[in-house]
């Protein structure tokens, strides 16, 4: 008993807190320091190198946006890559998707992997989707073996740019999305906070911008557990077909045929999605072009 702090050099001087009830595991992974954690009031937490990657009552405001955004964007998708998000959370999401045929995830830490399917089982169930084929390595080599134009979509769903997840936030890794995503194809980042990270979010667009000919949008999110409580998305389209990610053109229903054996959506919805995409005029004066 007593309190977790997220204290991280990436938001000084701020530390967003969770009342302990009970350690339920700690380990040192090749990687990273893993942690959960049973909280007073938000079920259980994930914890990487100090940092909350997520917790049981508010993992689905971040899984269901990350995926529904690009997922609801285009017709029809059908391979999905998820780089990252080896809690699961995200192939729970993306397996809703009826359409979808092939589901790839490369996970750098199996650690990860092993803990969420032992402590998270309703977000692991992502794993048990006969569509899911997971690759334990690192995303920037798996995307370099990928034949170009293999998906519709990629979800990176990253921790945060100190630690195993820097080279994510690289130009030459949204080269290989690029190259990896049909014409028309959708990437969907975890691209932190316009509160926190303003710096990090312009080099991110400015990149984006030089690499995807499409469109290219940021949105955001509430999530409490993360620092400044919201975390934002990149959400980008190569040459080809057009993408309006601001008007979903697949929308995802509550019932839709997929979706019975994960419970109900609880957080994404059409309106929360193009709500997602108007911003605060101190990030559109950065985010937006000139
Ligand atoms: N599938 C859940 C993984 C969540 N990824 C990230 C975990 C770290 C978190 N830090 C937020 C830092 C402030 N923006 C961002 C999401």
């Amino acid at each position: 008993p007593g309190w977790f702090s997220e204290i991280s050099p990436m938001w000084p001087g701020e530390a967003h807190s969770l009342k302990v009830e009970k350690i339920l595991f700690q380990g040192n992974s090749e990687y990273q320091k893993v942690m959960v954690f049973q909280s007073s009031t938000y079920g259980k937490v994930l914890v990487l190198d100090g940092v909350i990657q997520l917790t049981e009552r508010d993992e689905c405001a971040y899984q269901e946006m990350i995926v529904h955004l690009p997922l609801c964007s285009i017709s029809n998708p059908k391979k999905v890559l998820v780089i990252g998000g080896g809690d699961g959370g995200v192939l729970r999401e993306v397996s809703r998707h009826s359409s979808v045929e092939q589901i790839d995830i490369c996970e750098i830490d199996k650690m990860v992997v092993d803990v969420s399917k032992q402590f998270f089982p309703d977000v692991a169930v992502g794993y048990e989707d006969p569509r899911v084929t997971l690759h334990i390595g690192d995303g920037v080599a798996f995307l370099k073996a990928v034949p170009e134009g293999t998906y519709d979509a990629v979800i990176v769903d990253s921790s945060d740019p100190i630690g195993p997840a820097q080279e994510l936030f690289e130009k030459p890794f949204f080269e290989s999305v690029a190259r990896a995503l049909r014409p028309g194809g959708v990437v969907c980042t975890q691209a932190e906070s316009i509160w926190l990270h303003m710096h990090i979010i312009e080099d991110i667009v400015k990149n984006c911008r030089q690499i995807f000919k499409g469109s290219v949008n940021y949105a955001w999110t509430t999530v409490p557990t993360y620092p400044s409580g919201v975390i934002g998305f990149m959400l980008c389209s190569t040459e080809g077909p057009s993408v309006d990610f601001k008007h979903p053109v697949n929308p995802i229903d509550a019932n839709d045929s997929q979706s019975k054996s994960k419970g109900p959506l609880k957080f994404y919805n059409s309106e929360i999605h193009t709500a997602a995409f108007c911003l605060p005029s101190f990030a559109k004066k950065v985010i937006e072009p000139k």
